[in-house]
């Protein structure tokens, strides 16, 4: 796996005296990556953080490096103007004013250039490319271009803006086309998702279903297909938890918690910002709340101090300039008329600190403080609550920062509010023990069940589909089954083969399990309930081999034959359409004759060709003969791979459209479909809202769920057989 990033975890810094070396390079990004990047095994190609100096690879701290070089204008251009000028505060939501030079833009377009051609060449064929943030939106497209071969993922550290704001970016298209190049998009938030694919549809029309855009195809020889398929969807990163916690319970670590508090006179409540020196952050509307409750009476100097650390960043921006500026006043201004000579209002650090003294400053504050106007995540948030082993301190936490949507049990505040933020501070403050404690106990849960390495992991999964798949479903899949049992019209919509029924040789032996069977009569027994099977195979086959319940919707032949409950849908082939079913089956079985072992199997707008049991070679000459004659003969023929088999259709439907259908005529409003297959990805397209998507087993899947084989899929079906027989009896699943 090739990482793209403009950080590296280090930058080459040159000091006044002329000593120079590599040192941790800042923010949330590489705090992130590099837990992930050491257990990988991998590369890092990004900026060593100075302008105008070329470095060979090297690797650093078990992870391998690779710098991409940045002139002084480019720097200037590229990362200060375009990346922090202009799309930091557009992508914030416009706190200050983005500011928009063409120049500004050209050298974005060629450094991102420059960081496509890095990869390109270290990228070996096939590998999995990993591209993160705003200052690479580009990539994925000319890497797309350059390298057809590659997987491309797109992480967004930062917020997607609503399309109001997104729409000012004079470049706006160029930016949309240059993230599609990827084949999974994360964001941080659902929201942020959201408005992704609202752009998308407002600026190009590409129609978005649930998590997945369909993007026309630059055409290609020898590709097929029209449409990729990109997800789009919310993965919200984390951090080493583990990790943390480990440093926070070493005894010099603690010592050092206690020097801090000693430092500070040991006042009662200790309260801690930590925060790149950045408008997004909030830092002062905390200052203006803190000196409001200085000045009316409501905390006393003697009882409470304020650390902020506010560690330097991009400091030949203007506006950060003004931000510096404004902060120091301010923290002048509160100490100068708050604090004595034992005790300091604030006590501000301008520096970045190593993680060690991070962990102190964590275990030695009561209250942190997290303020964000926006923020894509926040991991200080997280950070904090990994290392109060002691279930103790309260997080205040703004609900614009990405960390709100899954740390519910901090003191959530709106940070415009400053009222509102002046009384929670003072909630922090005065909250009894036990119920710092309950609350404390349930973020940990949420931070440590949530880690780094369960981010990668899942949206690599998604990416690649080639992780290894836990045995069981996981707590999530739980989950979000139980949620979906309690929906007021529930379709179950089943593949067969390799799904509820393990793979054979020979088709007609294929039977569900056991386990599966009795799930889904316990299903089909339930109210507002329907189970659909949808098939590649023929109607008749399916219903031999399945033998489902009464009242079993059905779909066979990838949607060509639908059975509703007012009988089969006739299939009505044109003339036309059955003089090239009829040509059509005189070429695959020309086909079959000159590959022995492949066999063939009519259906009723198509054949398949079956290639199972013959050696891989064997097999893959037979496919290929077959696509040749066939693309050679007759035009309008839907080819589809499956596993060992080439489909042929003289229709052009598919899974996901018999899939809408049987939705409809189900009148769900809530649905799960369950599928092992190439084909069974058009359904997973088509599931709508909070619809459910497993993939079973592995393979590059749009999926969001995944289980191993038909045992977990039996597993899933029980699950969620009694969750809605719970459901339906009236009784919470809390209960
Ligand atoms: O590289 P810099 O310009 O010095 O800025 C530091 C990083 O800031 C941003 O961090 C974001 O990523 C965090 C982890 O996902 C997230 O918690 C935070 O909310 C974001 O703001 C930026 O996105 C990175 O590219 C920078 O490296
Ligand atoms: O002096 C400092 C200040 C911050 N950090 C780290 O910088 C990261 C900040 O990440 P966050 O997501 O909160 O914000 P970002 O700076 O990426 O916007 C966290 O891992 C902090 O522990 C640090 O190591 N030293």
């Amino acid at each position: 796996m090739i990482v793209v990033s403009n950080r590296l975890p280090v930058d080459y810094v040159e000091q006044p005296d002329g000593s120079a070396g590599w040192r941790s390079s800042p923010g949330g990004l590489v705090t992130a990556l590099e837990p992930v990047m050491r257990a990988a095994d991998g590369a890092w190609i990004g900026w060593a953080g100075v302008a105008d100096r070329e470095f060979d690879p090297f690797e650093n701290d078990g992870i391998s490096i690779i710098p991409v070089p940045l002139s002084e204008s480019e720097l200037e251009e590229y990362y200060e103007g375009f990346s922090n000028d202009t799309l930091w505060p557009l992508y914030h939501d416009v706190i200050a004013p983005p500011t928009y030079h063409r120049e500004w833009w050209d050298a974005y377009v060629r450094v991102n250039r420059r960081f496509a051609e890095a990869a390109a060449r270290a990228a070996s064929d096939g590998a999995v490319v990993w591209v993160q943030d705003y200052q690479l939106q580009l990539v994925p497209k000319m890497l797309r271009e350059s390298r057809p071969d590659l997987v491309i993922g797109f992480f967004n550290h930062i917020p997607f803006p609503a399309y109001g704001i997104y729409s000012q970016l004079p470049w706006r298209r160029q930016v949309i086309d240059g993230l599609l190049g990827a084949d999974v998009i994360g964001f941080q938030r659902t929201a942020d998702a959201g408005n992704f694919s609202r752009a998308v549809r407002r600026l190009h029309g590409y129609p978005t279903r649930g998590n997945v855009i369909e993007v026309p195809n630059e055409p290609r020889p020898g590709d097929e297909a029209d449409m990729r398929r990109v997800v789009a969807r919310a993965f919200p990163i984390s951090i080493d938890a583990e990790g943390f916690e480990e440093i926070a319970r070493r005894p010099d670590v603690q010592a050092r918690a206690r020097e801090i508090r000693e430092s500070l006179g040991n006042p009662e409540t200790v309260m801690l910002g930590v925060d790149r020196l950045d408008y997004t952050k909030g830092i002062r509307h905390r200052m203006k709340a803190f000196g409001e409750l200085l000045r009316d009476g409501r905390i006393a100097v003697q009882d409470a101090t304020l650390v902020q650390v506010a560690s330097p960043s991009r400091e030949r921006v203007e506006t950060y300039r003004q931000l510096r500026d404004e902060i120091e006043l301010t923290v002048g201004r509160l100490n100068g008329d708050y604090a004595t000579l034992g005790h300091q209002a604030i006590a501000y650090l301008h520096h970045g600190y190593p993680r060690e003294e991070m962990v102190a400053l964590y275990l030695a504050a009561d209250v942190m403080l997290v303020t964000a106007l926006r923020d894509g995540m926040n991991l200080v948030a997280k950070e904090y609550v990994a290392c109060r082993f002691d279930n103790d301190g309260v997080l205040v936490l703004s609900e614009f920062a990405g960390a709100s949507d899954e740390l519910r049990q901090a003191v959530l505040v709106n940070p415009h509010d400053i009222e509102g933020l002046k009384d929670a501070i003072i909630e922090a403050v005065r909250m009894p023990r036990r119920e710092r404690s309950r609350r404390m106990r349930a973020l940990r849960r949420r931070v440590r069940e949530n880690d780094v390495a369960k981010w990668s992991a899942s949206f690599l999964e998604t990416l690649t589909g080639s992780g290894i798949i836990k045995a069981g479903l996981t707590d999530q899949l739980r989950d979000a089954v139980a949620e979906l049992a309690t929906t007021e019209r529930l379709l179950v919509a089943l593949d067969f083969d390799g799904t509820i029924a393990p793979l054979v040789e020979h088709p007609h032996d294929a039977r569900a399990t056991e386990r599966a069977v009795a799930a889904i009569e316990r299903l089909v027994a339930l109210p507002d309930t329907r189970v659909a099977l949808v098939s590649g195979r023929a109607l008749d086959s399916l219903a031999e081999v399945a033998s489902p319940p009464e009242g079993v919707l059905l779909s066979g032949s990838h949607g060509v034959e639908l059975k509703l409950d007012s009988g089969p849908i006739t299939l009505d082939l044109r003339d036309a359409e059955l003089l090239k079913l009829a040509q059509l089956t005189r070429v695959v079985e020309e086909v079959v004759a000159a590959h022995p072992g492949a066999r063939v199997e009519h259906k009723p707008a198509g054949l398949a060709l079956h290639t199972r049991g013959l050696a891989s070679t064997a097999a893959t000459a037979a496919q290929l003969d077959a696509r040749e004659r066939v693309a050679a003969q007759l035009d309008g023929i839907t080819v589809r791979s499956g596993k060992s088999v080439l489909e042929f259709s003289v229709r052009s439907t598919d899974k996901g459209e018999s899939f809408t259908r049987m939705r409809q005529h189900a009148g769900a409003t809530g649905a799960i479909y369950l599928g092992d297959d190439v084909t069974d990805e058009d359904a997973f397209a088509a599931l709508e809202g909070e619809d459910l998507g497993v993939k079973v087993g592995q393979g590059k899947s749009i999926a969001p769920y995944r289980v191993r084989n038909p045992d977990d899929v039996a597993e899933l079906l029980e699950h969620l057989a009694s969750a809605r027989e719970r459901a339906a009896e009236g009784v919470s699943r809390w209960e």
